[in-house]
């Protein structure tokens, strides 16, 4: 076959009904498509009145009306833009995707900027047919000399031109709405879905009732020139009193008029972000916060995005309060192109972290599809995220090394998000690892590299003034891993260098660890929250030579009386004895118990697991898989320590066959289960019990 080349036809009558149905998810974006044609009608005009290539009249102010009848069913948009000519009818509108944008934009392309012209794939007018059977176009161009002109097309691929009646410039299109569609003409759906969309459109949005019955009152002097006045109200005549004068009174009490109900205006021309930060005040990012989000609680902070290059992009982003016990942390970020609402939360410009914020932003660079609401694929838009993640992360770095007070204020609100941020984004982790706080056994907030420095120092007076739990100073040793002690000698400093920071999850649960950590002056930090887990887990990935240690996972030797060679081999012996004696009072083959001379004196048992164990537990139960025996999995990481200083372990490794040694034994270890974590309900139930026979033992 001879080679062939040429341009491919479009069977209109197949590709219509896909436009209609097919183009825009939301059927309600039709609303966005019209207003913003009329928005650019008129952004038009004023560029070419700025050109010098038309004059604008006194006074002119820009507007699109929207005006519902629900009685014709019809819905209007109605602008004083640039209107059309026939001509242009015919280009614009009878070609399907021939924008006039594109061609408006490249026609005055040296002399005006083109970046706040919405329109640009010439297929948004034809979203018009998804909710209407007809449409109407009626226009007048600002042309001199153009001829009105007056257009119909009920929805196939016919439509018929003739001269029109319109007497002022701009453009008029009437949707007869479909009986499936008559939702859109109800006042409330529209300002809902004008709301939606063009609360912050760059021309005034008024939205009316054709011939509503509702009514306004105004002064005389405040009528505008388009009010319908229905009645005028003459001022009540208050009885005369003396001294006062009836022309006085009438200058008191103008005139006033009942006017049918004015269009409402909707939108904000000029929304805050497009200030710039240093001329915002804090009222109005608070009330803009409101409006937009109508959430009534304060944010914490914003941070105000402001970028012209390498990309232009403004917005606001607000750190809500989170009220963790009860909402679900779930944030809003509404994403605007040239102030036109597109869609809230898209993933791909907004990091996914990000989305437990709320703000907006507003990038009339996104590369957007047809349907706006989808981006195309593109390296850019990755871009954008790393930048919104970068100027977030700078943010809350800025605010902790020059205003870390207010940081450490916010922190417990924050952490969950920050945390988060950190898991998902290596670069956002990177650039906050030293700015994350941890709340130490004090309530202060230390940054991690404040954590790491502390301890040494802390150890160093640890040395010096440790006490015992009678206030008597003790030698203690410092704290380091304890692998570190028995490690050969080939280890080099570096390796010995392993910190450990050692943290709380449940403050009331390990009470009794956090007092003898107090007592032994160390530190620890508190984490609570579940994201703490995944998210230690990660910082020690990150950061070499750090460890994160629960604090009832092992005994630290700072924690222990010092000994003697001679008492330790005695203390093995008797562990050996009272082992034995716990493993048959308990029917627990597998336990591990230890005797340590533990500095403080009061307490009698304890449990520890190792920090391995106990993650893995705590995976496992996350993944709750039931019936799963948990000693399977690092269940014989916990041992029971017996505290050989405490007066009861002594009488019962003095008196292993007294009577109620076995019962000492049992109760001793649900003592030092308590401490660790909850006990079961069976346990619970024998735990009670005992705990009454033992006090009946008390009342003989
Ligand atoms: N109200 C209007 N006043 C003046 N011209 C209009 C009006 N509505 C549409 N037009 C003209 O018709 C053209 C096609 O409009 P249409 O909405 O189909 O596409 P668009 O706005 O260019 O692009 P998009 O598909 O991105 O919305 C517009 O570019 C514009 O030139």
């Amino acid at each position: 076959m001879a080679a062939k080349s040429g341009s491919l036809s479009i069977n209109s009558e197949n590709i219509f009904p896909i436009i209609k149905k097919w183009l825009y998810s939301d059927h309600d974006i039709f609303y966005r498509e019209l207003i913003s044609n009329g928005c650019d009608a008129v952004t038009k005009l004023k560029k070419l009145d700025m050109m010098g290539e038309y004059s604008l009249p006194e006074g002119y102010k820009g507007r699109v009306d929207v005006i519902v009848d629900p009685e014709k069913k019809t819905l209007t948009f109605k602008d004083n833009g640039l209107g059309m000519t026939a001509d242009e009818v015919e280009e614009y509108i009878n070609q399907i995707a021939f924008s006039g944008a594109t061609d408006f934009i490249e026609k005055y392309k040296d002399k005006s900027n083109s970046d706040q012209i919405i329109g640009h794939f010439g297929l948004g007018f034809y979203s018009a047919f998804m909710v209407a059977d007809e449409v109407h176009i009626d226009t007048l161009s600002y042309k001199d000399g153009a001829k009105a002109v007056h257009w119909e097309c009920d929805g196939g691929t016919e439509f018929s031109m003739e001269d029109g009646d319109k007497t002022d410039v701009g453009t008029t299109i009437t949707l007869f709405l479909n009986e499936d569609c008559l939702e859109f003409c109800n006042e409330y759906k529209a300002r809902e879905v004008v709301k939606k969309y063009c609360s912050f459109m760059p021309t005034e949005i008024y939205l009316s009732k054709a011939n509503t019955k509702e009514t306004q009152i105004i002064k005389e002097e405040e009528k505008l020139p388009d009010d319908e006045v229905l009645e005028e109200i003459e001022p009540e005549k208050k009885e005369k009193t003396e001294g006062e004068n009836a022309e006085a009174e009438a200058a008191e009490e103008p005139k006033k008029l009942k006017i049918r109900k004015r269009p409402e205006l909707i939108n904000e021309t000029q929304p805050l972000w497009n200030k710039h930060p240093n001329e915002c005040t804090k009222e109005e990012y608070l009330d803009f916060y409101r409006k937009v989000f109508q959430d009534y609680k304060e944010p914490l902070f914003w941070i105000h995005l402001n970028m012209d290059y390498p990309f232009n992009l403004k917005g606001i982003l607000y750190f809500p309060k989170i009220n963790m016990e009860y909402e679900s942390i779930e944030g809003t970020i509404k994403l605007y192109n040239n102030q036109v609402f597109i869609a809230d939360n898209i993933k791909e410009v907004i990091p996914e972290f990000l989305l437990l914020l709320k703000g907006v932003i507003d990038c009339p660079d996104l590369p957007l599809n047809v349907s706006r609401s989808a981006l195309q694929n593109d390296g850019f838009v990755k871009k954008i995220a790393e930048y919104i993640t970068k100027k977030v992360a700078d943010k809350l770095a800025g605010m902790c090394k020059t205003d870390k007070e207010e940081y450490d204020k916010y922190w417990d609100d924050i952490s969950p998000f920050i945390k988060f941020g950190c898991l998902k984004d290596d670069k956002f982790c990177e650039k906050m690892n030293d700015y994350i706080l941890f709340k130490n056994l004090d309530g202060k907030y230390l940054t991690l590299p404040e954590c790491l420095e502390i301890k040494p120092q802390d150890e160093e007076e640890n040395k010096e003034n440790a006490v015992d739990e009678n206030g008597n100073k003790v030698e203690a040793e410092v704290v380091e891993d304890k692998a570190e002690d028995e490690a050969s000698e080939e280890n080099t400093e570096e390796e010995k260098k392993e910190k450990i920071i050692y943290y709380v999850t449940d403050e009331q649960q390990q009470s009794q660890y956090i007092n003898m950590f107090k007592a032994a002056k160390m530190d620890a930090v508190i984490l609570t929250h579940n994201i703490d887990q995944p998210f230690i887990s990660q910082l020690e990935q990150k950061n070499e030579g750090i460890k994160f240690q629960r604090i009832d996972a092992d005994v630290t030797d700072a924690l222990k009386s010092k000994t003697s060679k001679k008492a330790e081999k005695e203390m093995e012996e008797q562990a050996e004895s009272i082992s034995k004696l716990m493993k048959k009072a308990l029917k627990n083959d597998k336990i591990t118990i230890k005797v340590e001379k533990l500095k403080n004196k009061k307490i009698s048992s304890m449990i520890t697991l190792s920090e391995e164990s106990r993650r893995m537990q705590d995976m496992m139960k996350m993944y709750s898989m039931p019936g799963m025996d948990m000693s399977a999995f690092g269940g014989e990481g916990e041992t029971l320590i017996l505290n050989a200083n405490h007066p009861l372990v002594q009488y019962i490794t003095e008196h292993q066959d007294g009577e109620n040694a076995e019962m000492i034994c049992e109760q001793l270890y649900d003592l030092a289960k308590l401490q660790h974590a909850p006990l079961d309900a069976d346990a619970m139930t024998k735990f009670v019990a005992r705990s009454n026979d033992i006090m009946m033992l008390l009342t003989k």
